[in-house]
C-alpha cells in the first residue's frame, strides 16, 4: 500500500491499463470470443484493435490511463482506426470498450479545456465534431460494452453507437453530467440523448447533470442491457451478432435515414459550432469552473 502510495500515478495506470486481477478472466473471455490465438492486434499507442477477421468484428478498446479522458491524441488516435475500420471490407462491425478497469470514460479531456490558447480549443472541438460525425454514421455496427463509468463526452461516445451494454456494478455510472460542472452539452449531445431516451428525460438528465446507475440506466433506456461485469464484453458480441444476421444495406440505409437529419444539423455548421464552443470555453467564468472541478478531481484522487 504504501508503495502505491509513493508511486500513485503510475501504480494506478498500471492496475487499470493491465488490470492484473482480471488478466486471466478477460484472456478466457477473448478465447471463447474468438479473439485469442493467431489474432493480429493492431491499432495505436491509446486505441487497441482487436480485430476477428472471421466473424468480421473488431473490439476497439481505449487505453489511456489513468480514466481514457478524451485527450485530443486519444481522439485522432480513435478517428484514425475508425476510419480504418470503416474502409475495410473485412469488418462488419465494432465494439467499443474500455481496456482500463473501472472506467470506460472520463469523458472530455478537462486539461484540454483549461488555460489553453483559443487555436487550440478550436482543434479540440474540430477533432471532437470530427469523432462524433465518424462513429454516430458509421456504416458497421456499433455495441458500446460499457465496463466502467461514463460520464459527459463518455455517455456521449456510447450513446453514437448502435447499442449498448453497461456493467452491473455501482462504480458504472452513465449520464450527461454536464450542468455540474458548469458547462454546458453541445447542441449534438442533447440531440442524441433525446434520439435515445425521449425529450423529457433528456431535458432532466440534462439540466440536472444526472449520473444514472445502471439499473436507472436501464430503466430510462440510456443502455440496452445491464450485464454482471464479467459479461459485458461476451453480451456485447452476443447483440453484434443479432444485428449482423441483418443484412448489411438495409441496415446501413435505414441507419442513415434515421440519424443524418442530426448528424447534419452539425455537419452543416460545424464551424460556427467550433467558434461558440472557443467563445463559450474562453469565458473567464468558465474557465475558473474548470478550474475548480478538476482541483477537487486531484484533491479527491
Ligand atoms: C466548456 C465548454 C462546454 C462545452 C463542452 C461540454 C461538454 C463536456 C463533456 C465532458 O465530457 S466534460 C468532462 C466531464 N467528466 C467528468 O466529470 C468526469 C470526471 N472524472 C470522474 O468523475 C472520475 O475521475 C471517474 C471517471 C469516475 C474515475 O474515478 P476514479 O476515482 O477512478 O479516478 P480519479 O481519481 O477521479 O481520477 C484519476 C485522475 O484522472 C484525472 N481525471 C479524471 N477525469 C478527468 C477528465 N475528465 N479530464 C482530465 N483529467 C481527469 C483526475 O484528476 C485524476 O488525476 P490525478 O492527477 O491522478 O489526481
Amino acid at each position: 500500500m504504501a508503495l502505491m502510495a509513493g508511486l500513485r500515478v503510475p501504480a494506478r495506470a498500471l492496475l487499470r491499463s493491465g488490470c492484473w486481477l482480471r488478466g486471466a478472466a478477460l484472456a478466457g473471455a477473448e478465447a471463447a470470443a474468438g479473439l485469442g490465438a493467431g489474432v493480429r492486434r493492431f491499432g495505436s499507442q491509446r486505441v487497441l484493435v482487436e480485430p476477428d477477421p472471421a466473424a468480421g468484428v473488431a473490439v476497439v478498446k481505449l487505453k489511456s490511463p489513468p480514466v481514457n479522458s478524451l485527450s485530443l491524441e486519444l481522439l485522432t488516435e480513435l478517428v484514425i482506426s475508425l476510419e480504418k475500420l470503416d474502409n475495410d471490407k473485412t469488418f462488419r462491425g465494432i465494439v467499443l470498450t474500455s481496456d482500463l478497469c473501472g472506467v470506460f470514460s472520463a469523458g472530455l479531456d478537462l486539461t484540454e479545456l483549461c488555460g489553453r490558447s483559443p487555436a487550440h480549443y478550436a482543434e479540440y472541438w474540430r477533432a471532437l465534431q470530427e469523432l462524433w460525425l465518424r462513429l454516430y454514421l458509421s456504416g458497421l455496427v456499433s455495441v458500446a460494452a460499457v465496463n466502467g463509468a461514463s460520464p459527459a463526452g463518455g455517455c456521449l461516445l456510447c450513446l453514437s453507437c448502435d447499442y449498448r451494454v453497461l456493467a452491473d456494478s455501482p462504480s458504472c455510472v452513465i449520464g450527461p453530467n454536464e450542468t455540474r460542472l458548469g458547462i454546458v452539452a453541445p447542441f449534438w449531445f442533447k440531440d442524441c440523448m433525446v434520439n435515445t431516451v425521449g425529450h423529457r428525460a433528456a431535458e432532466q438528465a440534462l439540466q440536472l447533470g444526472t449520473l444514472f446507475p445502471p439499473a436507472e440506466a436501464l430503466r430510462v433506456g440510456l443502455v440496452d442491457q445491464v450485464v454482471p461485469e464479467d459479461q459485458v464484453q461476451s453480451t456485447a458480441l452476443a447483440a453484434m451478432a443479432r444485428w449482423l444476421a441483418i443484412p448489411d444495406h438495409a441496415r446501413q440505409l435505414t441507419k442513415s435515414m434515421m440519424r443524418k437529419p442530426t448528424a447534419d444539423r452539425l455537419a452543416k455548421h460545424r464551424e460556427a459550432d467550433v467558434q461558440s464552443f472557443v467563445s463559450f470555453v474562453s469565458r473567464d467564468s468558465i474557465q475558473k469552473a474548470l478550474q475548480t472541478y478538476l482541483e477537487k478531481l486531484k484533491q479527491k484522487g
